[in-house]
């Protein structure tokens, strides 16, 4: 057995998700137990300056050293605070910060050395990239705990998005002997884990991708349009006094995104404000009123997801089990029942495992399996050419071991 802390921010930047958790076993005899999980809200100037960046914002090295430095700190005390009162972790698991995520491009130009000498083979073209802040090896430093983090590089190293990730660990906490299950998660962005009931090879058949846009365009909508005095819409109460506009949803779905063919993933990159002002763009022809454009929104979210399961599954799952914290949108809860009648959406919780820190819960894992020796992505998810060891171990080197 082993206490592992998890520690993830992800695209919304609402705070960092800290799981205090035990771990036995290793794949499908695995057991983790929640001992605690909290929310550590970013300071204000902090989480204005993350968003920025992930909108596109240009940084100097100098500040961009400053932000990985400020990240990796609140990353720490995150660590520490959620063993208060709690038993100490041996281990960290640290997705860090979210800031730049591109999935596998064709039109990568890499410059070749012209060495004269033997050639070096060119990296795959349609390499990926992704970058999470907050540095490993100064979380372990000023934790004093063993920490793993940057867990998308080995998959894109070898030909893979880098995204999702937590489907490995999804199969193993959250598949069932007799249904076949969605696990979605609905955070910035919506992401799937499709788990065969376990019989047979269900492994291989095992499938995820990125959805779409989870909570990012209704933040969005929401803080353009009460100037930032508000940043989500709470229980998706606004939402629901408005009409969505179905030929906007439509002509929304006919995107290339939403029709491309898994392995995907994407980001705050596509779904950005750009992309939001360009649907009020198209929602000034039907002239929407601000609760019916984030009705809209609400349904291409949920239109989004129930169009790829309807798309790109073998077949409709028997039950939705919803995580993060647009599952607690009640508005786009129901929306996404009323579409998928007659398969009940529920959430993690009902299976047992926290909506809330389901993530935080999954990187702690990761860093588990990555301590055991075992690969933690799913090669037939995000098209990896195969199944590798993810992330970096950083030990802390207190001074009476320095060498
Ligand atoms: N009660 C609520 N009602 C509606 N929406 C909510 C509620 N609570 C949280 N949210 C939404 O959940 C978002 C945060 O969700 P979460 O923490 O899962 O995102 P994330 O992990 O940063 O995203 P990602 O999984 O894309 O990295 C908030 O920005 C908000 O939009
Ligand atoms: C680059 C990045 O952080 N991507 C996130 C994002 O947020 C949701 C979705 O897109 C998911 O694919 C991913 O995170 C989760 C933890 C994952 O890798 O499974």
């Amino acid at each position: 057995m082993m206490r592992v802390i998890g520690l993830i921010s992800g695209t919304s930047v609402d705070g960092i998700d800290a799981a205090l958790v035990e771990i036995s076993g290793k794949d499908l005899d695995i057991e983790v137990t929640l001992l605690a999980g909290a929310t550590y809200p970013y300071p204000d100037a902090l989480s204005k300056q993350i968003l920025e960046v992930c909108g596109g914002a240009s940084l100097s090295m100098a500040e961009f050293a400053q932000l990985d430095d400020a990240i990796a700190s609140a990353f720490a005390q995150a660590a520490q605070n959620i063993q208060n009162g709690n038993p100490t972790a041996e281990l960290i698991g640290s997705h860090g910060q979210n800031v730049y995520h591109r999935p596998p491009t064709d039109d990568l130009e890499l410059p070749i050395l012209d060495s004269g000498l033997k050639k070096i083979p060119n990296p795959k073209s349609k390499m990926g990239y992704s970058l999470q802040l907050g540095r490993g090896a100064l979380i372990a430093h000023l934790t004093g705990i063993p920490t793993v983090n940057n867990f998308r590089a080995a998959d894109i190293a070898v030909g893979g998005q880098g995204a999702p990730m937590v489907p490995a660990v999804d199969a193993y906490l959250l598949s069932h002997p007799d249904k076949h299950r969605c696990v979605q998660n609905i955070g910035g962005i919506g992401n799937v884990a499709y788990l065969p009931a376990r019989q047979g090879n269900w492994l291989e058949d095992i499938r995820g991708w990125d959805t779409g846009p989870g909570n990012a365009l209704l933040d969005l909508t929401v803080q353009h349009f009460t100037n930032g005095s508000k940043t989500y819409d709470q229980d998706g109460a606004w939402a629901a006094t408005g009409t969505p506009c179905k030929a906007l949803v439509d002509q929304w779905l006919s995107q290339d995104y939403f029709q491309q063919s898994p392995p995907k993933s994407t980001g705050r990159e596509l779904f950005s404000f750009e992309y939001l002002q360009h649907c009020i763009a198209d929602a000034s022809a039907y002239e929407l009123s601000t609760s019916d454009l984030l009705a809209t929104l609400t349904e291409l979210t949920a239109a989004s997801i129930v169009h790829s399961y309807r798309t790109f599954l073998p077949r409709m799952p028997d039950e939705v089990l919803l995580c993060g914290g647009g599952s607690r949108n009640l508005y786009l809860k129901q929306r996404l029942q009323a579409t998928l009648e007659p398969v009940p959406v529920l959430t993690t919780d009902e299976a047992g495992v926290s909506a809330d820190f389901k993530e935080a819960i999954a990187f702690a894992v990761l860093a588990y399996w990555r301590n055991l020796g075992i690969p933690g992505n799913l090669p037939q998810v995000t098209g990896a050419d195969k199944a590798v060891l993810l992330g970096d171990v950083h030990l802390p080197h207190n001074s009476k071991d320095a060498r």
